[in-house]
């Protein structure tokens, strides 16, 4: 088969492999762009295969990065955006389910794209526009099916996160997986557990935000897989209840782990080790724990001024969205965010007065000054007070008076 018009990131790639042919070796677009491009979908980078030796490419470019080198990868930046450009290879080893012990470089296209994953992701482009296709990849994208190359035993032996990779791309394209695939994830789910935590957060967040995450899911559990993720084990039952209610994919990670750590139930120190336990960034678990709080604030009816302040504008949209694939959201969005566009302030810096000018006021600095600039910043929000400098003065030193 051949696609007539090839999307402008092939055109703009051309020229490396026109330099890599005119060498005389043999180069091709490969991997996730040429199934991407087969389903109409948008293209994120695109890679190159080639028979051509590392250090073979190195010298047709001016400029190249060794960016994975022992596994064959050079980066070419002579057209602008770099290009990763692997050695056609074969591996063999695999002792630690996650890495070849060795890889071999090897002069044929076929050998390459047999030792890849699935069957949709084992094809090559040329220039031309005409499609290699081996192992039936093209059959199964017409099925909407995902299936190993060859032993799905085999695959998942060398790459356990390939099991990881299957359900995503699930959830990512609404396909189905094959049932010697399934057979395969079955076996090896243990395996997983090899397999360092960053690379499965990585799929498992792909998953959820795919558009057809229930698809996804429903392999994810029915294998068992969920098992072998950090901390997972005991939540089958919530996890199934999720499969069922999930219409859409979330819209970005903070979203994710809020409708896990709602739907789990979990109290804010288990959100904190749940996301320990997944390597995940802090900034990612502070998210998380305010919207949670947002979450069950909108699924009781008490969202407040303080509570739209406390969570912002970014995660009261997440919040809400996580209530609503719960089914419990009674409130717009668009309102949520509304109300809180309309609060006299969004931080305290915006407060109109400073500890400088309660100082200068007479009040002495300590926990009292902290104290009072507290209560302000609530009393403001809340619409108590207005955000005006001698307003705030003389209220700051009454609620000091009253403590006193
Ligand atoms: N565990 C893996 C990872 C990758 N690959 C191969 O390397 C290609 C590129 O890998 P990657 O970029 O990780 O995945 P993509 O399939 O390109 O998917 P995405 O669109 O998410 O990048 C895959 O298509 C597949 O042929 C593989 O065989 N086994
Ligand atoms: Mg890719």
């Amino acid at each position: 088969m051949r696609i007539e018009t090839l999307p402008e990131e092939f055109v703009k790639a051309q020229p490396i492999i026109d330099t890599i042919e005119a060498a005389g070796y043999e180069a091709y677009y490969v991997g996730g762009s040429v199934r991407d491009t087969l389903l109409n979908l948008p293209i994120h980078d695109v890679d190159i295969a080639t028979s051509a030796y590392p250090e073979e490419v190195k010298s047709l470019f001016k400029r190249t990065v060794d960016t994975g080198i022992e596994h064959g990868t050079v980066m070419i930046l002579d057209h602008g955006t770099g290009y990763e450009t692997t050695t056609f290879r074969t591996e063999s080893g695999y002792q630690d389910y996650r890495r070849p012990d060795s890889v071999k470089f090897v002069r044929s296209l076929k050998e390459d794209l047999n030792r890849r994953d699935f069957t949709i992701n084992a094809l090559a482009l040329k220039t031309d526009g005409t499609i290699i296709d081996y192992f039936d990849g093209l059959g199964d994208l017409k099925k909407h099916r995902i299936r190993a190359v060859g032993d799905p035993e085999k695959r998942f032996n060398e790459d356990a996160l390939r099991m990881m990779r299957a359900v995503r791309f699930a959830s990512q394209l609404n396909f189905d997986i094959d049932a010697d695939t399934i057979a395969g994830i079955e076996h090896h789910g243990r395996l997983l557990t090899k397999i360092a935590v960053e690379r499965i957060h990585v799929e498992f967040v792909k998953m959820l935000l795919g558009n057809w995450p229930a698809k996804g899911l429903d392999v994810f559990m029915n294998t068992g897989l969920y098992q072998y993720c950090p901390d997972f084990e005991p939540y089958k039952d919530q996890f199934n209840q999720l499969r069922s209610q999930l219409t859409s994919g979330l819209s970005n990670e903070t979203a994710v782990w809020t409708l896990l750590a709602v739907t789990f139930e979990l109290s804010s120190k288990q959100v904190n080790q749940l996301l320990k336990d997944w390597k995940s960034a802090n900034q990612l678990i502070d998210d998380v724990q305010v919207a949670v709080k947002a979450v069950h604030a909108i699924t009781t009816q008490t969202v407040d001024a303080w509570t739209l302040y406390q969570t912002g504008h970014d995660l009261i949209a997440i919040a809400n969205e996580v209530a609503g694939q719960l089914g419990d959201s009674t409130y717009p969005t668009a309102d949520l965010l509304a109300q809180y566009d309309a609060l006299q302030i969004h931080a305290k810096r915006a407060l109109a007065i400073t500890g400088q000018d309660l100082m200068a006021a007479g009040i002495k600095p300590g926990p009292q000054l902290g104290q009072a600039l507290n209560y302000l910043e609530r009393q403001v929000v809340e619409g108590q007070l207005n955000n005006q400098k001698v307003g705030l003065l003389t209220a700051a030193i009454n609620y000091l008076n009253e403590k006193a």
